[in-house]
């Protein structure tokens, strides 16, 4: 989880691969209106995280999902809609500053979010420190110390 730029996908990849989970990009499952949304350089509000929300929790809890999920999840009551069903859930938070993030995404090209719409990440994101299960990361760390961080935590928690 984290702002768009934080390294949701380049982390998720590397640790599905490395876990020998499967990856579900949670952007994948953005309705055609929401990506028409954030394309446009509007933010999207509450009522449009909500449907997604749910159809990725569903996805969460299927029977036997065992899988990294990468997905904003800006706000705690949009992570509590992902805990509902998957009690065992885990969250890795990418923690990046605002300017690295606008950097970032400014120098992705053919990507739907705009640079502008940066601003309404951080003006939505809450904190997850301190709520179960979340590990909380350096997204300026590299890539390979990320991945090695975030499976030294699963495996302690299932030894725990
Ligand atoms: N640990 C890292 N160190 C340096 N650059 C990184 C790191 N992780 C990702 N990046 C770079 O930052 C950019 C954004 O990464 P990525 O697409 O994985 O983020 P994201 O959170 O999935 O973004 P979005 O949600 O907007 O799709 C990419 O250019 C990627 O190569
Ligand atoms: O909740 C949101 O506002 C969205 O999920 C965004 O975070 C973007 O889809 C993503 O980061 C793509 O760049």
């Amino acid at each position: 989880m984290g702002v768009a730029g934080c390294g949701k996908s380049s982390l998720g990849e590397a640790c599905a691969q490395r876990l020998g989970l499967r990856l579900l990009e949670g952007d994948a499952f953005h309705s055609p209106a929401n990506l028409e949304k954030m394309q446009s350089g509007v933010p999207l509000s509450d009522a449009d995280r909500a449907a997604w929300l749910a159809l990725l929790a569903r996805k969460l809890a299927q029977p036997g999902a065992s899988l990294v999920l990468t997905c904003s999840a800006l706000r705690r009551s949009y992570r509590d809609t992902l805990r509902a069903g998957s009690p065992g859930l885990r969250f890795v938070f990418l923690q990046l500053s605002e300017s690295e993030a606008r950097k970032r995404v400014a120098a992705r090209r053919g990507h739907v979010f705009p640079a502008s719409l940066v601003a309404s990440q951080f003006e939505t994101l809450e904190n997850p420190l301190g709520e179960p299960g979340v590990l909380v990361l350096d997204a300026t760390r590299p890539l390979s110390d990320l991945c090695d961080a975030v499976c030294a935590w699963l495996v302690a928690s299932v030894e725990a």
